[in-house]
């Protein structure tokens, strides 16, 4: 193998060389076209000032200009495309691959060593000393064991022989290690990278990706893939090389703009930030449900998914059951009956006013204009005309606002700055009269005056969705209209009213659907209501839909069986093309952790462990009096050893509770849903935070019957599966009764350091 070694090392020497030497003539093509699109602009700059003095508005129509203008956005793709190419040749000149095939095709007598890396590479732009991991040929490294294997390519499927597969580990140019398996994936390198300590940002998979992953991400048939995976399976991994080898396979159609990825909250989108650029690829859109809905009512404070689990507890039973009506698949095909359905007479309109009170357009003026429309017009294209007859109004009152003598008063009260302001680039010259110009100054103050209201039209504004919804809920769920009116007056809305309001909207208004989307990603589904999936299948109606969940690690839901859910998903967004697809190694934690959270599970649930050894938890049998003592010591412990530390809670309070009593001793951060990123040390954080990231060391504090009673099982696991290396329970008094299942043999116990002391 040593001398295997020497030779290794003398191509990856010679790879590295040609790839230093691709890096100069990137780096000085890359100079020359900064260059060229600076001389361009200077000369665009220049002749727009020319015209300015000519010509004013109509320079933009100059053909000499808009030549240069496509010359500057020609050179800018240029640029562009050429950046891209130095930061993955940057990428690769460090550890240029992380595998090797030899493949004998049939006929042939010698077989073929391919290299795989992130990114592809040719020497002379033919002879490939790299192969991208994405090309069809690679799947053969992570899918094929020895012998004759398949891979597929746009002509078909093609066979060969696997003779050779070998792995590598290569550090600034140095092979550090390198073995050659028959498995897939070999469980030496898996080892290696899973042993590592936890980091600010997720790193990429891709030396070490699974077969069963491999599948998730290289699926481009299914319009629908559900993958149920358990908790640390890699569905957050996968999903990123997904959206890395969606964007290489498109040739380029599709762009990191068209994808849209919910997250769990923002300390997560922080966390999975550095994974595509890490691949040479663009990050996606990443946006969390608080933020998709904020966006979607202005002026109304969205209920995040967050504050709904820290109310739940509040409610009574009659309000959960409103809430989980309003949830459902069933309550919106009420909506869409309804919508369907109703009467003219019955439509809600609103006046629109500006903030003085004024009345500009009065709910009953809108309703006269809808009156007038063909009953036959469909819903949206009523709207939409009911919309340019308001703004046509609009305009007409802003000229005869201009005009009036009112106006012509304010304007002579004007200062010469404020008059100059409102004149803006114009020219006195580009008037012909005094006349003229005042009426442009008046013209100019009218649509100041009304550009609320333009806005409001231009929004849709004028038709009242919450009164509509509210008549709505009086037909359909009356016990609930009055909060939902109640909360709209105290400018909020609650996550339930959320979906059914929106697509009432749309479906009245034709509006709110983006159609650019093409791929759609939706990780921790289990915490998303059915009723929410309905409308962003709604809302992004081109988009092709990748759902990640774990029914086990449902915080808000009830324990789902993957192939009930996908029914349940199957009938209510008719997605005709599924595949679900389960992931039953648990990849982030020690087998120690791992199998003590599987004998959490009735059943016993799917989750196998990964060979990877660490110490057992630890049960940590203390008293009331002891038990902030013996936090503070195992704290200390804990930090001692390195790496990340997390104390997890239930929920807010019990997060700011802990957060006084450590302050004072420990550098201890709190996170609350507004921060982004986790800071190196000691945090606190509840459940719903902590979601889809991951600790070296995770701490469970007041573990008892009262804080975690049976039905909090879910959020229990959940806490102890962000574990990577070390999980300690501190239990004051008895231990729960959901520990009590556990065989003794899963975990060590752990005394009081107090009663250590005495005895
Ligand atoms: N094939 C792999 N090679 C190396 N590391 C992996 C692989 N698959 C998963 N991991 C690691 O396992 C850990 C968990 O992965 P990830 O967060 O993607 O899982 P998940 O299923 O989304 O977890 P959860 O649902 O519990 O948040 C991460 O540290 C990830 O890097």
């Amino acid at each position: 193998m040593d001398s295997e070694k020497k030779k290794e090392q003398q191509r990856v020497d010679y790879v590295i060389g040609r790839i230093k030497e691709k890096i100069e003539t990137t780096e000085n093509e890359l100079e020359k076209a900064r260059k060229e699109t600076s001389s361009v602009e200077k000369n665009y700059v220049q002749n727009a000032k020319i015209n300015t003095f000519e010509v004013d508005d109509r320079m933009e129509t100059n053909a000499e200009v808009q030549q240069q203008k496509q010359l500057v956005a020609k050179n800018v793709e240029n640029e562009r495309i050429l950046k891209q190419e130095l930061s993955k040749l940057t990428l690769l000149k460090d550890s240029p691959y992380f595998g090797r095939i030899d493949i004998l095709d049939q006929g042939e007598e010698e077989p073929e060593s391919l290299y795989i890396g992130t990114a592809s590479f040719a020497e002379n732009n033919r002879n490939f000393l790299v192969y991208d991991w994405r090309a069809p040929i690679s799947s053969i490294f992570y899918n094929g064991t020895l012998g004759n294997v398949q891979y597929e390519t746009p002509m078909g499927i093609q066979t060969t022989e696997l003779v050779k597969k070998r792995q590598f580990t290569i550090v600034d140019g140095k092979i550090r290690h390198m073995f050659d398996t028959n498995e897939t994936i070999g469980d030496e390198m898996l080892q290696a990278v899973l042993g590592e300590h936890s980091d600010e940002y997720m790193k990429n998979i891709v030396a070490t990706i699974q077969k069963e992953q491999n599948d998730i991400i290289r699926d481009t048939k299914h319009d629908l893939l559900l993958v149920q995976g358990v908790a640390g399976s890699g569905k957050t991994s996968a999903i990123l090389q997904r959206i890395a080898f969606l964007l290489y396979h498109s040739n380029r159609k599709l762009s990191a703009d068209q994808i849209v990825l919910f997250s769990p909250n923002l300390l997560f989108s922080h966390y999975i930030s550095e994974v595509l650029p890490s691949l040479g690829e663009r990050n996606m859109r990443q946006v969390t449900l608080a933020e998709f809905f904020s966006r979607r009512f202005q002026g109304l404070n969205v209920e995040t998914i967050f504050a709904r689990y820290e109310k739940s507890p509040l409610l009574t039973q009659k309000q959960l059951a409103v809430r989980q009506i309003k949830e459902s698949a069933e309550f919106m095909q009420k909506i869409f009956a309804y919508a369907k359905k109703l009467d003219a007479k019955d439509l809600k309109f609103a006046d629109m006013t500006l903030p003085d009170g004024q009345v500009i357009f009065s709910a009953k003026e809108i309703k006269e204009i809808f009156a007038k429309l063909p009953t036959a017009m469909k819903q949206k294209d009523k709207f939409l005309e009911i919309k340019n007859a308001l703004i046509k109004r609009l305009n007409r009152l802003i000229k005869t606002t201009a005009r009036s003598r009112k106006m012509r008063a304010a304007i002579d009260l004007l200062s010469d700055e404020e008059y100059n302001d409102l004149i803006g680039k114009k020219r006195r010259n580009h008037f012909q009269s005094l006349d003229q110009e005042v009426f442009y100054i008046g013209e100019k103050i009218a649509e100041r005056k009304f550009a609320q209201i333009y806005d409001g039209l231009y929004n849709g504004f004028f038709f009242d969705v919450y009164a509509q919804y509210q008549d709505f809920l009086t037909r359909t769920l009356p016990d609930s209209s009055h909060e939902f009116s109640e909360n709209v007056e105290f400018h909020r809305i609650s996550l339930s009213d959320c979906a059914p309001v929106l697509y009432l909207r749309d479906l009245l208004t034709g509006g709110g659907k983006n159609r650019s989307i093409e791929h759609l990603f939706i990780d921790e589904m289990q915490d998303y209501s059915m009723a929410t999936m309905i409308y962003l299948k709604h809302a992004f109606p081109n988009a092709k839909l990748t759902l990640l969940g774990d029914s086990e690690q449902a915080l808000f839901n009830p324990l789902e069986e993957p192939k009930s859910l996908l029914q349940r998903l199957n009938e209510s967004l008719q997605i005709k093309n599924c595949r679900i697809i389960e992931l039953n190694t648990s990849y982030r934690s020690t087998k120690q952790i791992t199998d003590f959270m599987k004998s959490l599970l009735p059943n016993k649930g799917k989750i196998r462990s990964f060979a990877r050894s660490g110490a057992k938890p630890t049960l940590f049998m203390t008293s009331r009096e002891n038990a902030l003592k013996d936090l503070k010591t195992t704290l200390k412990n804990a930090f001692d050893q390195n790496g990340t530390v997390a104390l997890i809670t239930k929920n807010e309070r019990d997060a700011e509770e802990l957060f006084f009593k450590l302050k004072e001793d420990f550098d201890v951060t709190l996170l609350d849903d507004q921060d982004v990123s986790v800071p190196s040390g000691i945090t606190i954080l509840p459940i719903y935070l902590a979601k889809g990231l991951e600790f070296d060391s995770v701490i469970v504090c007041d573990v008892t019957e009262e804080k975690f009673p049976e039905d909090t099982l879910g959020i229990f696991y959940t806490i102890c599966s962000r574990a990577m290396h070390s999980l300690t329970l501190i239990c004051p008094e008895q231990m729960p009764e959901m520990l009590r299942q556990i065989p003794p043999e899963l975990y060590t116990v752990s005394f009081s350091f107090e009663k250590n002391a005495e005895s």
